[in-house]
């Protein structure tokens, strides 16, 4: 008996989403071919606030609240997208990171997975490169609108303690 060809590369794998937004609104061409793997940072401060940035102009859902990330390129790991990310995003280096947990969202421009990673160790000065906004926020954010995608994430950090780092 012979095995059937694998699937090409691009093919939706079996993840189905736990979050669709904007449901009545059309896909875009092309959209579920692909998961795009999207690397999401949450920092906490020493207060445990965590920071949230707005989408840049021009980008879908534009002027939402979420937290900096972008998409992880190929070959690349989850820690190496954050770091790049972070770096060019919003010009700050991130130490060590912890994977929290991930979560696929189903927009009408993109079907994407987030990778998300806590992170509580980061240097340099917080520097906005692609014309965002950016907010500490305590929990519950105030910040609004938030991007559909986040909601679900900032939800599930208001049941988890957020510990400050450690005294040196
Ligand atoms: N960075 C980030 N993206 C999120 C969050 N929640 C969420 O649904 N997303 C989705 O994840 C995708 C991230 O793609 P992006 O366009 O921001 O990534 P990027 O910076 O690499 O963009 P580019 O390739 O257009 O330059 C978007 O579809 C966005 O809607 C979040 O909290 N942070």
């Amino acid at each position: 008996m012979s095995l059937p060809p694998p699937l090409p590369e691009w093919t939706l794998p079996n993840v189905p989403p736990a979050l669709v937004v904007d449901a009545e609104r059309p896909r875009a061409p092309g959209h579920g071919q692909r998961l795009i793997e999207v690397a999401v940072g949450v920092l906490v401060d020493a207060q445990g606030r965590v920071l949230l940035t707005t989408r840049p102009p021009g980008k879908a859902y534009a002027g939402c609240w979420e937290f900096p990330g972008g998409k992880i390129e190929a070959g690349e790991s989850l820690e190496a997208a954050l770091r790049r990310e972070l770096q060019e995003e919003i010009g700050l280096q991130i130490g060590a990171v912890q994977p929290w947990r991930s979560l696929v969202v189903d927009y009408p421009h993109a079907l994407v997975r987030l990778q998300v990673c806590l992170v509580r160790d980061w240097s340099g000065t917080l520097h906005m490169h692609e014309g965002q906004s950016c907010a500490w926020q305590s929990l519950p954010v105030q910040a609004a609108p938030l991007l559909p995608g986040s909601v679900p994430l900032l939800q599930g950090l208001q049941g988890l303690v957020l510990q400050p780092p450690l005294a040196p």
